[in-house]
């Protein structure tokens, strides 16, 4: 005998733009993509050939291009918390809706040294991305972040004191490159007042994702790194007490190594320690470092 035990479904890589013509004839423009699933009372679809409930993916794409006209779609987050509240009250026989969201970059161009009106430019991979899920009766629970901010400093690493035994051959380094591509999410504390109770903090989103990325560039530049596990706690710290809502903040960083080249074997050329010039960046392998940094109150709340 075989049970269903989970089901979602829904609409992926839903594709979305938005312009936004202010007053002053200036136009601002939002790029989106958008991903919605679904669970609830959908059992029968699977185990029943029975579509009775099933609300068309092609529906959930047409109501996400219908709220994006309806409604602001910045912050991200409100619109994801719009989107997944819309899903729970339409259909009663929907219990969870997730809605993700990833904001695609596009900067105001400067011409002629002033920012032009219409016209933007894709400075950067960088994305911004938010998780809402709706639960009926428990409201709304919100992740933030950010993906694909690549960053590099050509000093101002170190890494030494490692465990050493028989397997190791990593040297101790007091002075290296350090390169990532920043992944950092923020849990914001459950919105159990559901949408009404977002929009009250629609301000602190964006603020929380500026000083987010502030924080995380400026300590990525300005410490004098002893590890990546270092740099991303003391990052999460920061971003707990600048947003006094946020309950936790993870951070995923791949280690992006640079390796030197001994170039020795040509005429004796110093290409390594305080001489390395040239070096091999490798895209694999990386290594991987994660961590979740909770609110002390919360974390001991929880154990
Ligand atoms: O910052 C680092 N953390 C590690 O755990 C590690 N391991 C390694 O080989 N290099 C590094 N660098």
């Amino acid at each position: 005998m075989a049970a269903l035990t989970h089901a979602r479904y829904g609409k992926d890589n839903i594709r979305l733009y938005k312009v936004h013509r202010n007053p002053d004839s200036t136009q601002s423009v939002t790029e989106m993509t958008v991903c919605t699933l679904l669970e609830g009372d959908i059992a029968a679809s699977w185990t029943a050939a029975d579509n009775t409930n099933i609300v068309a993916t092609d529906t959930q794409k047409q109501t996400v291009y219908v709220m994006a006209k309806l409604h602001p779609v910045n912050p991200p987050e409100l619109f994801g918390s719009i989107l997944a509240d819309h899903f729970l009250q339409q259909y009663p026989h929907i219990s969870v809706a997730h809605v993700s969201i990833v904001v695609h970059r596009w900067a105001r161009m400067s011409v002629d040294g002033a920012p032009h009106p219409h016209s933007f430019v894709r400075d950067s991979d960088e994305k911004r991305v938010v998780e809402v899920v709706a639960r009926r009766g428990q409201g709304l629970s919100i992740k933030s972040g950010i993906k694909g901010l690549l960053v590099l400093k050509s000093t101002g690493s170190q890494f030494w004191g490692f465990h050493r035994d028989e397997y190791t051959r990593l040297p101790e380094t007091w002075d290296r490159i350090l390169s990532t591509e920043v992944e950092a999410g923020w849990n914001w504390r459950a919105f159990s007042g559901g949408l009404e109770e977002v929009k009250k903090e629609v301000e602190g989103f964006d603020k929380a994702w500026e000083d987010a990325r502030k924080i995380t560039m400026e300590t990525f530049a300005k410490e004098n790194s002893p590890s990546v596990q270092n740099t991303m706690y003391l990052m999460s710290e920061q971003i707990l007490a600048s947003a006094p809502r946020v309950e936790s903040v993870e951070y995923t960083l791949p280690n992006k190594h640079y390796f030197e080249i001994d170039l020795s074997w040509f005429k004796g050329l110093k290409n390594t320690g305080e001489d390395a010039e040239v070096y091999a960046p490798q895209s694999d392998p990386n290594g991987l470092i994660h961590a979740t940094v909770t609110r002390q109150d919360v974390a001991s709340s929880k154990l």
